[in-house]
């Protein structure tokens, strides 16, 4: 999507974060969010994901570089850009013996134009427990009530800090549907998710962080198409993969055998595949547990995570050498 710089809802520019000690938590990240998008962040646990919301929700100071949440700064011009914001963070922490309606009641007090208790509570499938002190409700349930607190001021901006964290498969699928419903209305909405499947399912475009870094930026399609995707199948007996056509030939970059079963690489798919089916049907081969997928947000993730291990682990070694051989 091209957004223009006043369509941009959130603008994130070279931005970086460092905690007392000098840790620096986010190195240098640019992105933006246009209206009515939703925008994943996802990462490794200790990525920066968090340390980067806070910064996007006003409630630190950058160390550099610049964020506009509707045009503001959402630090130092707070008074315009919270009320125009819902915040769902990954600990609502309400006072556990009000009960649900209290607790929203509560809130409402506190936010201009604020939706009404009950439609509030409805949204969220949280009606029918209104009655119920905070520290009766399960995992689950307290989830529900912090999105309910962040869609209370009906927000043009909503941040949601994995929101679907402790919900069963229902819970999840409600949620999502609830998400899409208020993006659908025009909300933009910025999510972090430990879910591979949640980003895959909602975000139009999302970043994966990694160590404080954007390391790949795109739509779930755009950052998939960067994994190859994969067949498998199993060889009847007296079959072996060197009685397949020439790999190459195919478009397959790699692949592996464990006894009659054969997994194949590609970032060719279809030609792949087709290849593959033309050869059995010609050959009277039956390809037993055929299974024919593209690559994943999983593996691409998994990818990332392991291209940094390895990278990590070589820079260690060279580490090591340099020091050897000065010695
Ligand atoms: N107050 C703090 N002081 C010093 N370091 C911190 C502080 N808060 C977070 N960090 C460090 O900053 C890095 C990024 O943390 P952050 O919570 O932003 O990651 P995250 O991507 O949200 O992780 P998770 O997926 O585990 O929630 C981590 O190495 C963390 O230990």
């Amino acid at each position: 999507m091209n957004t223009t710089t006043e369509e941009r809802v959130i603008d994130v520019t070279d931005l970086r974060r460092t905690y007392a000690g000098g840790f620096e938590a986010v190195r240098g990240i640019s992105f933006h969010v246009g209206k009515g998008e939703l925008f994943a962040l996802l990462g490794t646990n200790g990525a920066g994901k968090t340390s980067t919301v806070e910064l996007l929700e006003g409630l630190a100071k950058p160390a550099a570089g610049q964020v506009r949440v509707l045009g503001h700064d959402p630090y130092s011009e707070r008074a315009a850009v919270r009320p125009r914001i819902g915040v769902m963070l990954q600990e609502g922490g309400f006072p556990s013996e009000l009960t649900v309606s209290e607790s929203v009641r509560m809130w409402a007090g506190c936010t201009s134009g604020a939706r009404p208790v009950r439609e509030a509570l409805e949204l969220v499938g949280l009606a029918r427990r209104a009655d119920v002190r905070v520290k009766m409700l399960s995992g689950g349930e307290k989830r529900r009530l912090d999105l309910a607190m962040a869609l209370l001021g009906r927000p043009e901006v909503l941040f949601l800090d994995e929101p679907t964290t402790g919900l069963d498969a229902e819970g999840r699928v409600d949620t999502w549907e609830l998400v899409r419903a208020l993006r659908a209305n025009g909300t933009t909405v910025l999510l972090t998710t430990h879910y591979l499947e949640e980003a895959e399912m909602l975000a139009d475009r999302l970043a994966i962080l990694h160590e404080g870094r954007i390391a790949l930026t795109g739509t779930p399609g755009e950052v998939t198409a960067t994994q190859p995707s994969r067949i498998s199948f199993e060889l009847p007996d007296g079959y072996f993969v060197g009685d397949l056509p020439p790999l190459g030939e195919l478009g397959v970059t790699g692949h592996e055998t464990d006894g009659q079963t054969v997994r194949l690489r590609t970032p060719e798919l279809q030609r792949s595949a087709t290849g593959l089916l033309l050869w059995a049907q010609e050959a009277g081969v039956e390809l037993r547990r055929l299974d024919v997928r593209p690559a994943s947000l999983e593996e691409a993730f998994l990818q990332i995570a392991r291209e940094a291990r390895d990278g990590k682990a070589a820079e260690e070694a060279d580490a090591v050498r340099t020091k050897e051989s000065v010695a």
